[in-house]
């Protein structure tokens, strides 16, 4: 089966701080979504520059459908959103964000136009096109950066963060949205529950290594993994699986 990204051996360190990744190795199959999960400061966003060619890794390799990653190149393979998305938009308008990915693969302006179209209906923002990105709240400003990678049509998602500022009903139609793309993952998130409804496999990243991998029903499961590294089992996971730990339970006793 192809492969979506290889990780082999990847080690990094910022200048002179403590080592934050050590020695990762990792393979994500075509079309298969990953949830990456793990405590404040464990990485995730660190590895995710290092995949999307922003830091050089301190040692070891990263390849993206069967091409090494080199730093400062485009690949367009590759779409990422940002877990500050004032990092991601720097267009005068939500229209020209959206259409800047398109517009770098060399498309012609007809289908970059309808690429836009298409990825604003998709992620419900089609009357925020004229508006100046940095005037928009922090939900709007999500879902026009998601917007702009589904426009790029990428094969491999990094997403960090991506229900961050959502609503109910943004975050619902993201959901519905990812999952309906047959696209890899990548979701790097603190938002367990939306792990557990869109990933086939999850990650436990922390102290630099993956601490754990599995099936998100069992890895979400496990009470005393989660707890050690200031996690807590989704809420639709502690009723049917872990009582002891249900708040539900708890107010009744
Ligand atoms: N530019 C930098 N220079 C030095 N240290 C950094 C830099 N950026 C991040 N760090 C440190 O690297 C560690 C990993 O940070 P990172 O943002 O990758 O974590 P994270 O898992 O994404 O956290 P969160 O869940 O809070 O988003 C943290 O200790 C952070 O303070």
């Amino acid at each position: 089966m192809e492969a979506a990204l290889i990780i082999k051996n990847l080690s990094f360190r910022y200048e002179e701080e403590r080592s934050i990744l050590h020695d990762l190795h990792l393979t994500l199959a075509a079309g298969e979504r990953v949830g990456l999960i793990g405590p404040n400061g464990a990485g995730k966003t660190t590895l995710f520059l290092l995949l999307g060619a922003i830091l050089k890794p301190t040692k070891g390799s990263v390849s993206l459908f069967d091409k090494a990653v080199l730093p400062g190149a485009f690949y367009p393979e590759l779409g990422m959103v940002f877990q500050n998305t004032n990092d991601q938009l720097f267009c005068p308008s939500v229209r020209e964000d959206i259409a800047f990915g398109p517009m770098n693969m060399g498309l012609s302006e007809k289908e970059v136009a309808r690429r836009v179209e298409e990825a604003s209906a998709l992620t419900g923002i089609e009357g925020l096109l004229d508006r100046a990105p940095h005037h928009l709240s922090g939900g709007e400003k999500r879902m026009a950066a998601i917007a702009g990678i589904i426009a790029m049509g990428s094969r491999l998602l990094l997403l960090d963060e991506p229900s961050a500022n959502l609503d109910m009903r943004y975050r619902r139609r993201l959901i519905n949205l990812l999952q309906q793309r047959d696209c890899a993952m990548l979701l790097a998130s603190h938002d367990l529950e939306m792990v557990l409804e869109l990933c086939d496999r999850v990650l436990l990243l922390a102290e630099g290594a993956f601490q754990a991998e599995g099936a998100p029903r069992e890895v979400l499961s496990e009470h005393s993994l989660l707890e050690k590294y200031g996690l807590e089992v989704p809420y639709s996971l502690r009723s049917c699986l872990n009582r002891e730990h249900c708040p539900r339970d708890k107010a009744i006793r």
